[in-house]
C-alpha cells in the first residue's frame, strides 16, 4: 500500500498561506490535512468552510479534512461543496457514527473515523467495512505541536491485523507529534498516512521536511 504525507495546515504561515501549499505541493505532496475545530469537541478553534472553499481555488492537493466538531452529520455537504475530497470525524463526537458514514458517502467524499486516544480501538471495529480511512490521534486533538504518545502504537497494529483479517482496504491514518526521527515507529506498525504539522510547516524549508518525509517513506516501498 503506497504511503503518503499529510501536512497539516493548522502549522501553515497564514500570512503565507498560498505560497507554502505551493512548497509542499512542488515537492510532491499529495496531500493537505485541514484541522477544522469549533472549541466545544476541543478547546480550541481553527478555521472552516469559507477558507477551505477559498484555498481550494489555491491547490489541487487532496484535501483531508479532519473534523474536530460536534454534530458533524450537519455540516458536512458544506464541506464537501467547499472542497473536501476525505471527511474524517470523531466517533466520539456523535451517537450515531452510522448516519455519519452514510452522509459523507452521500456526498461523494472518501469517509474517515477517527478515535481520541482514550478511546479504546474496538470502538472503531463495528464500521471498518464502511469507511475509507481510520484515524488515529496520538495526541489530545485541540493543538499542534505537541508530544507523540508511543502508547497509541497498539491501536494501529491492531488496525493493520484486522485489515488483513478481514480483507479491508481501508488506509490507517495517524495524527500528532509525528518527526522524522519517530515516523518509523507508526510506518512499521502499519500506518500508511502520515499526518505532520510542526515538523513540516515549523521548519526553516518546508519543501526539504516534506521531502525527508517521503525520503523515510521510500524505504519501505
Ligand atoms: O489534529 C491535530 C491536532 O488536533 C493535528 O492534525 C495537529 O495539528 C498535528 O500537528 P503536529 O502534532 O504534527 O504539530
Ligand atoms: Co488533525
Amino acid at each position: 500500500m503506497s504511503i503518503y504525507l499529510s501536512p497539516s495546515m493548522l502549522s501553515i504561515d497564514f500570512t503565507k498561506i498560498g505560497e507554502q501549499l505551493a512548497m509542499i505541493e512542488q515537492a510532491g505532496t499529495p496531500y493537505i490535512h485541514l484541522d477544522v475545530m469549533d472549541g466545544v469537541f476541543v478547546p480550541n478553534i481553527s478555521f472552516g468552510i469559507p477558507v477551505i472553499k477559498g484555498i481550494r481555488k489555491a491547490s489541487g492537493m487532496v484535501f483531508d479534512t479532519h473534523l474536530m466538531i460536534v454534530e458533524p452529520e450537519k455540516y458536512v455537504e458544506e464541506f464537501r461543496k467547499a472542497g473536501a475530497d476525505i471527511i474524517n470525524f470523531h466517533l466520539e463526537a456523535t451517537e450515531d457514527p452510522k448516519k455519519v458514514i452514510d452522509r459523507i458517502r452521500a456526498t461523494g467524499a472518501k469517509v474517515g473515523i477517527t478515535i481520541k486516544p482514550k478511546t479504546p480501538v474496538e470502538a472503531l471495529k463495528p464500521y471498518l467495512a464502511e469507511v475509507d480511512m481510520v484515524l488515529v490521534m496520538t495526541v489530545e486533538p485541540g493543538f499542534g505541536g505537541q508530544k507523540f504518545m508511543e502508547d497509541q502504537i497498539p491501536k494501529i497494529r491492531q488496525l493493520s491485523e484486522w485489515k488483513k483479517e478481514l480483507k479491508l482496504g481501508y488506509d490507517i491514518q495517524v495524527d500528532g507529534g509525528i518527526t522524522q526521527d519517530n515516523v518509523r515507529i507508526v510506518l512499521d506498525a502499519g500506518a500508511n498516512v502520515i499526518v505532520a504539522g510542526s515538523a513540516v510547516f515549523g521548519k526553516n524549508d518546508i519543501g526539504q521536511a516534506a521531502k525527508g518525509f517521503m525520503d523515510i517513506f521510500k524505504e519501505y516501498e
